[in-house]
């Protein structure tokens, strides 16, 4: 059954609200730059609040490596999310230091960048669509047979979710605009998405 992962929770209410619509992943963002940045303060806060069945994910874009650590090894994340261009020594060095799980994200746009990640050291890798977070799809064509476990993101929404998972199998789905109205995750949608999700992996 492929899982699925909410990203970007920016308040203590959409905690509350994958509390009750259960996915197995949600997503704190760590990019400074972007919309749904949070601090760590905030994160520590979100983690306490969090069903301990649910797991955390920190994203990353090319973080000091430290803190990515510390993140992991303090347990505010359960897993790390590497966006940028980390190599595969930054890669090792965060699974050496800290025993836990770390996702390798590829933006998608043509076969080779699947390539760049599809042997990385990684425990899982992630196809999205370039940027991050931009509610777009990439060109589904472009995966062809994925022997190892991926997270699929990028534009995945109530309308192609069930077909995502058909098509491809996806150890896990990972979304954000779609659990959201009006930039905000709406609790509605999160449970849809999450009710989808088990009903057809
Ligand atoms: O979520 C962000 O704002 C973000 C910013 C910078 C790098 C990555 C980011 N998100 C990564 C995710 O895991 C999103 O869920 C993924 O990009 C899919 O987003 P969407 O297309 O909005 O469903």
């Amino acid at each position: 059954m492929s899982k699925i992962k909410i990203c970007g929770m920016q308040r203590a209410e959409d905690i509350l609200a994958a509390n009750k619509a259960r996915p197995d992943f949600v997503g704190f963002i760590f990019a400074d730059f972007d919309r749904h940045y949070i601090t760590e303060k905030q994160a520590r806060e979100f983690k306490s609040l969090l069903s301990s069945d649910i797991k955390s994910v920190g994203a990353f874009v090319d973080a000091p490596i430290d803190h990515v650590i510390k993140l992991l090894n303090d347990g505010v994340i359960d897993l790390a999310q590497l966006h940028g261009n980390e190599d595969e020594q930054y890669v090792r060095t965060v699974m050496e230091k800290t025993h836990k799980p770390v996702i390798n994200a590829t933006g998608v746009k043509k076969p080779e960048d699947i390539n760049k990640v599809i042997s990385s050291c990684s425990d899982f890798i992630l196809l999205d669509a370039p940027g991050g977070c931009t509610g777009n799809t990439f060109d589904w064509n472009l995966i062809k047979e994925i022997h190892r476990p991926f997270f699929l993101a990028g534009g995945i929404n109530v309308t192609n979710i069930e077909s995502a998972i058909n098509r491809f199998h996806p150890y896990s789905i990972d979304l954000s605009t779609g659990a959201e109205t009006d930039g905000k995750k709406d609790p509605a949608k999160m449970m849809e998405l999450v009710k989808l999700a088990r009903k057809t992996g």
